[in-house]
């Protein structure tokens, strides 16, 4: 018997919204202080991981060894966030990413559940601003999760929530760990972005325009029946 496609789980950032920018911006003002050598392509091992680990990754590029108390760490995330925070007070329902509000509709029509399975804290406020409260049937964020990304837990809790199998998911992720975290789930892994970033994924598109139901409904059944 095969197995349809009965839900579909979102990341947040960088997926639903551009806030992996906004993410970027942030731990670059921290990185530039620092006077670290923080570049885009090493952004992407930030993606998708948790604020503390994303400080330690930060760090790591320092050439000395650098000690920082606990409570320095502490510190410098606090304020990363604090600029994270002044960024995503602008966000406004038009900066929903393109093809996601089309996506979305087309998957309620067909009766396929939708969810969001983020690794930050501030995710209720991203989705707040944007509007969109109504528009997925599970939230799950950072602040439920024990493990984050790469671990599968937050995936795993959205599919719980819906009560939906593992199996009978895609996840749709912007980050190298989030498609870890959605293969380690046992789901479909749809990635965002390079090709060369996502070896791992059953299939990349370059952008979100790119996303349509019929096609992910199709890709899901080739992967059930591997
Ligand atoms: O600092 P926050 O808002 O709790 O976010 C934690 C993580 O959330 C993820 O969604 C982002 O991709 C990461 O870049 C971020 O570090
Ligand atoms: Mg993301």
């Amino acid at each position: 018997m095969t197995i349809e496609l009965q839900a579909v789980i979102f990341d947040l950032d960088g997926v639903i919204t551009d806030t992996a920018e906004h993410h970027y911006l942030a731990w670059k003002a921290i990185g530039d202080e620092l006077k670290l050598p923080f570049t885009r392509e090493f952004n992407e091992k930030l993606k998708g991981v948790s604020r503390l680990e994303s400080l330690r990754l930060l760090l790591s590029l320092s050439p000395t060894e650098l000690q920082y108390s606990e409570q320095q760490l502490h510190e410098l995330a606090e304020r990363k966030n604090e600029l994270y925070k002044q960024l995503i007070s602008q966000i406004k329902p038009s900066d929903v990413l393109p093809g996601i509000p089309e996506l979305i509709a087309d998957l309620k029509q067909r009766g396929i559940k939708t969810a969001i399975a983020s690794a930050s804290k501030n995710a209720f406020a991203v989705i707040r601003n944007l509007q969109m409260e109504q528009q997925f049937d599970v939230i799950v964020d950072a602040a439920t999760i024990k493990n984050s990304k790469p671990d599968p837990e937050v995936f795993l809790a959205a599919a719980q929530q819906l009560g939906v199998e593992p199996k009978a998911c895609v996840g749709i992720e912007d980050a190298v760990a989030g498609v870890e975290a959605i293969i380690a789930a046992d789901m479909t892994a749809i990635a965002i972005g390079k090709q060369e970033h996502f070896p791992h994924a059953h299939h990349t598109y370059a952008s979100t325009a790119e996303l349509n139901a019929e096609q992910l409904i199709d890709i899901h059944r080739k992967v059930i029946s591997l």
